[in-house]
C-alpha cells in the first residue's frame, strides 16, 4: 500500500476592476488576500489493484486530486494511462485499437463496443459517448499500472455509464490495475464496487471510506 499525501491551497487575489469594487461594495464582500485551502495534508491510502471512486460538487476538488495522485504515482515509477490524454486518428474505429483483429474486438467489447456499424465508423463520425467507449478501448489495451478516468462517463447516458462502469472495474480487477475515477454523479458504487470512495466537499471537507 502507498500513502499519498495531498495538498493543496491556492491564494486569492481579485483584480480590482471598477465592477469588481461595486459587486464589493454591494455585497460587502472583503477584497484582501486570501488562502483557500482544497487540500490540507490529506493522506490517501492507495493499493495496486484498487478501484478508488472519487465524488463530489463541480468546483469541489476531484479533478486537483486525480491530478495530484497521477503525478505522484507516476513520479514514483508506475504507468499511469489517462484517458482523457487518448488521442484518436482518422482510420476507422477497428484499426485504431489492438494489434489485429481479434485484439481488437476484444478490447472494443470491453468498453461496450461490439457493434460491427461502429467498428467500421470514423471517431469524427461518432457520438461522444462512442468516442468515449473507443478511448476507453485504447486505455485498457496500454500496459499500464493505473488506469484514470476524469469527468468519468460524463457524456454517456446513465444505463451506458452504469453498463461501461461495471466492465471497466471487473476488466480492472482482472488484470491487477488501479482504476481512478472522478465524476460528479454518485450513482456508480454498486457497478465500480468502490476499494475507496473520496467524497470532496467544500473547503477542505473531505471523506474517505475504505471498502471492508
Ligand atoms: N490555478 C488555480 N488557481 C486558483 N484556484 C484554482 C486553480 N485551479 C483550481 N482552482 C480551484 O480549485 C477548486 C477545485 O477545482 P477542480 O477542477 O479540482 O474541481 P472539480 O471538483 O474537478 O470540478 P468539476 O466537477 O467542475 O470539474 C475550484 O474551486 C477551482 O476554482
Amino acid at each position: 500500500m502507498t500513502v499519498y499525501t495531498i495538498d493543496r491551497r491556492f491564494k486569492t487575489s481579485v483584480e480590482r476592476t471598477p465592477r469588481v469594487l461595486e459587486v464589493a461594495e454591494s455585497f460587502g464582500l472583503g477584497l484582501s488576500d486570501k488562502e483557500f485551502v482544497i487540500y490540507d495534508n490529506l493522506d490517501v491510502e492507495i493499493r495496486q489493484g484498487d478501484v478508488v471512486y472519487i465524488t463530489g460538487q463541480s468546483g469541489s476538488g476531484k479533478s486537483l486530486l486525480l491530478r495530484d495522485l497521477k503525478e505522484q504515482m507516476t513520479r514514483s515509477g508506475l504507468r499511469v494511462a489517462d484517458l482523457n490524454e487518448i488521442e484518436l486518428d482518422g482510420r476507422p474505429v477497428i484499426e485504431q485499437v489492438g494489434k489485429n483483429m481479434q485484439e481488437a474486438t476484444h478490447y472494443l467489447a470491453l468498453a461496450g463496443i461490439s457493434d460491427a456499424w461502429i467498428y467500421i465508423r470514423k471517431p469524427s463520425e461518432l457520438s461522444d459517448g462512442q468516442r468515449y467507449r473507443l478511448k476507453l478501448a485504447k486505455v485498457i489495451e496500454q500496459d499500464a499500472d493505473v488506469w484514470v478516468a476524469d469527468e468519468f462517463g460524463a457524456v454517456l447516458d446513465r444505463v451506458t455509464a452504469k453498463a461501461v462502469a461495471f466492465n471497466l472495474q471487473k476488466t480492472s480487477r482482472r488484470m491487477g490495475k488501479t482504476l481512478m475515477v472522478a465524476t460528479t454523479h454518485t450513482d456508480l458504487v454498486e457497478e465500480l464496487g468502490p476499494s475507496l470512495t473520496i467524497t470532496k466537499r467544500f473547503k477542505e471537507r473531505v471523506e474517505l471510506e475504505h471498502a471492508a
